[in-house]
């Protein structure tokens, strides 16, 4: 696949890839309605719709993306990102390219990204063997530590199909520090040690999104049919089926199903299995029926080998050049409370900002150019009590109107809004964010903060609104 030229080819093979590793809704929102355009200057463009989805790419895809595009890229260039406002009248890549004048302009200058050509979400074995394992979570970029060596014996003796296999292996700990990572790994290394097995990974969310589908499409008979003919089964993130019955009954026996003809199933949640409560008695005590791992939160050396790494993969990827100074990444690690997912966010920022500078950079000026993406003691905790009192005020309405059964938009979209921002800002799981506001389903949350996900990348009122809440609460 590497050395492509066509940036339209290239575009639909990286978008492909990134579609598996962000999600359906981010895909959606963000990468889908933009598209790949060359500027005057010969630079290569991702244009999205507004300011808010070229932020939010900008935070969140831009780097992988360009990770994702250098691999495939044979003359190895970079994109750039710019929402549409920003673009003068450019053509479509492609055209260009091929030295062709642009035929036609959709939604003013920018050429949607072309959905059929990215590998299509279809239901049954397809879409849950293609659900998104993502490239980068191998074992070789695993970093092994205090508080995860267990976890990784584990994983490794499962991918390894080890006899005596306990069935199911659950890994359980917080959020983002590794556990989607080890199910990744033990994928890939099952799947390349018996490339005839069927290995199926999908994360909770998917099961039940895909499950409701074939009810709806009354396919629920491949549906079963594409996982009980798996040797292997992963399900990430297990706590999402808590709540939804009839999901969680197809669960126990798909589960049921497998154990009995000896298929391997590893799970992961972020807590026991007996700790799940929104799970009902019987599939716990099933989740909980085999080996219970632990996937502890990473101490300071660890933070720090991980941070190394992550530059080393960058570096190789041509995306910086250098290595940064020991006390640099110290600093960096030190300044960067919370998860091994918010560390790397930290880690690919200070790659962007000081690309081809790393190995001189100074601690003062690597905390000068993250300035407040650093902090300098652990954030402010933001409530959702907090979030819900000023989503109201700035709607004028009342806190309890969020909390109400009331469905008028006026009300309903700032509720929606309140939702989203419980996720961005606390800790909280959507069955949590769903009790607390009326006792709302966690679907319910769901569907709320991926319609405000939507909305923020096509509606400039939505993202300023977004905009100011932000601002209030962090201040
Ligand atoms: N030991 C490690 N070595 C290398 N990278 C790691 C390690 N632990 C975590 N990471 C990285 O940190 C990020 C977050 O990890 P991951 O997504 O696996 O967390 P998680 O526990 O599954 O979180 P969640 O519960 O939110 O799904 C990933 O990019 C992962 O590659």
């Amino acid at each position: 696949m590497a050395g492509m030229t066509d940036p339209d080819r290239i575009w639909t093979e990286a978008a492909g890839r990134l579609r598996g590793e962000i999600g359906e809704g981010a895909f959606s929102s963000y990468i889908a309605p933009s598209a790949v355009r060359v500027d005057g200057a010969g630079q290569l463009i991702l244009v999205t719709p507004t300011a808010y989805a070229r932020d939010w790419v900008r935070k969140n895809a831009l780097r992988r993306m360009n990770e994702l595009w250098l691999g495939l890229d044979g003359l190895s260039r970079r994109l750039d990102v710019r929402c549409r406002a920003e673009m003068g009248s450019v053509a479509p890549a492609s055209q260009v390219a091929a030295g062709r004048a642009p035929e036609h302009a959709l939604n003013g200058n920018v050429v949607p990204m072309p959905m059929a050509t990215v590998a299509p979400v279809a239901d049954g074995a397809r879409a849950v063997r293609a659900a998104g394992l993502q490239d980068r979570l191998t074992f070789d970029s695993f970093v092994e530590g205090q508080g995860n060596a267990f976890a990784l014996a584990i994983a490794r003796q499962a991918a390894a199909w080890a006899d005596g296999h306990f069935n199911p292996i659950f890994f359980c700990g917080p959020y983002g520090y590794g556990k989607t990572h080890l199910l990744n790994a033990i994928a890939w290394e099952a799947q390349r040690l018996r490339p005839d097995a069927k290995v199926v990974y999908l994360t909770a969310e998917r099961f039940l999104s895909t499950f409701v589908r074939a009810m709806q499409d009354r396919s629920t008979a491949a549906f079963k049919d594409s996982l009980r003919s798996a040797d292997m089964l992963l399900i990430d993130d297990v706590q999402f089926v808590g709540g939804k019955a009839s999901t969680q009954e197809e669960l126990l026996s798909t589960l049921t199903a497998l154990i009995e003809d000896g298929k391997r199933i590893i799970l992961s949640a972020d807590k026991p299995p007996m700790a799940l409560t929104e799970v009902e008695p019987r599939l716990r005590s099933h989740l909980a029926s085999g080996l219970t791992c632990p996937v502890e939160p990473a101490d300071r050396a660890l933070k720090l080998a991980v941070a190394r790494n992550r530059i080393e993969a960058l570096a190789k990827l041509g995306v910086v050049s250098g290595e940064v100074r020991p006390d640099v990444l110290e600093h960096l690690v030190d300044r960067t409370p919370g998860s091994m997912r918010e560390l790397e966010g930290a880690v690919n920022t200070l790659a962007a900002v000081a690309a081809t500078r790393l190995s001189s950079l100074t601690v003062d000026e690597a905390q000068g150019l993250l300035g407040s993406a650093l902090r300098g003691g652990p954030e402010r905790r933001i409530t959702v009590d907090e979030i819900q009192k000023t989503v109201a005020d700035h709607f004028t309405l009342k806190q309890a109107d969020l909390l109400s059964e009331r469905r008028t938009r006026s009300v309903a979209r700032p509720r929606q809004i309140a939702m989203w921002l419980c996720k961005q800002h606390t800790t909280r799981s959507y069955p949590d964010i769903g009790r607390r506001f009326g006792g709302r389903d966690h679907t319910t949350v769901l569907h709320g903060v991926r319609k405000i996900e939507e909305l923020i990348a096509q509606d400039e009122q939505i993202a300023r609104d977004v905009e100011a809440l932000t601002r209030k609460l962090r201040s």
